[in-house]
């Protein structure tokens, strides 16, 4: 089984690997370059068990650089699985502080068009898609092992920062758990080389009016450390369909 697990910056990239380190994967030190090869990104850190890799990629924050950076990867070596991972904002009171959700469904929730009746999904206008899911046992599964809340992640450009867009949001997606910016660019890049994705967000504020003092950051991050110890054999376990 080999993985790539995408987040957005390298703080995020170091509690993944802790944890993975954690679970027992070492690094097998570092993948040989071909001379002359571009390398508009870094290569991902690999780490190795029992056969098993992960591969942790800090592409970039928000959906772009995120689709980018996994799309990359991903012509560069065959993944069975991707996962978006990183901190994110929970929605009061489902995802508090500090607590890990699992993404049931990766939505572009700001994909689209406004209208003086609303905003209208970029389905509504006809083209693309802006949902993908995550296959649903592996979801379950994870969600147990992590003791984490599964639902509908949302994938924003602009971070919510007032109580009218967290109403907005909760209006189109009343069981949405959190919000980050990267889910839907990784998960769409690994959908067109025919890779299931999962999204991981350890909660490091609530989706709510901009108060950067209220944000945990550091609890975020060991939280994310705690999930990515107990996540390899939930993954390891897995058959991924033939793609
Ligand atoms: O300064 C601000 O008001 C502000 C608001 C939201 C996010 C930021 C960031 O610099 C972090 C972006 C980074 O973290 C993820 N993240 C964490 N919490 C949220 C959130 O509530 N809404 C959206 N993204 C969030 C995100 O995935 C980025 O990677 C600053």
């Amino acid at each position: 089984m080999r993985v790539l697990v995408v987040t957005a910056v390298a703080a995020e990239a170091d509690s993944v690997a802790a944890g993975l380190a954690r679970a027992g994967y070492v690094s097998p030190g570092p993948a040989p370059v071909r001379p002359g090869t571009a390398q508009p990104l870094e290569p991902p850190v690999r780490l190795c068990a029992g056969g098993h890799e992960m591969h942790v990629l800090p592409a970039g924050v928000g959906p772009a650089a995120a689709a980018a950076g996994t799309a990359l990867a991903l012509g560069r070596a065959r993944y069975d699985l991707v996962v978006s991972a990183g901190i994110g904002g929970g929605f009061a009171p489902v995802a508090p502080l500090g607590t890990l959700v699992v993404a049931s469904n990766i939505v572009a929730a700001d994909l689209g068009a406004e209208s003086p009746e609303g905003f209208l999904p970029v389905t509504a206008l006809g083209f693309g898609r802006d949902t993908l899911t995550p296959p649903a046992e592996l979801c379950r599964a994870v969600a147990e092992a992590l003791g984490a809340r599964s639902g509908p992640v949302l994938t924003v450009s602009t971070a919510t920062g007032t109580a009218r867009r967290t109403a907005e949001l909760l209006d189109r997606h009343p069981s949405a758990v959190a919000e980050a910016m990267e889910g839907f660019g990784v998960a769409e890049a690994a959908a067109q080389y025919g890779v299931e994705a999962l999204e991981i967000r350890a909660v490091s504020n609530s989706v709510g009016p901009r108060d950067r003092s209220a944000w945990r950051i550091g609890d975020a991050l060991a939280a994310l450390t705690d999930a990515f110890g107990k996540l390899p054999p939930v993954l390891e376990s897995w058959t991924p369909h033939e793609h």
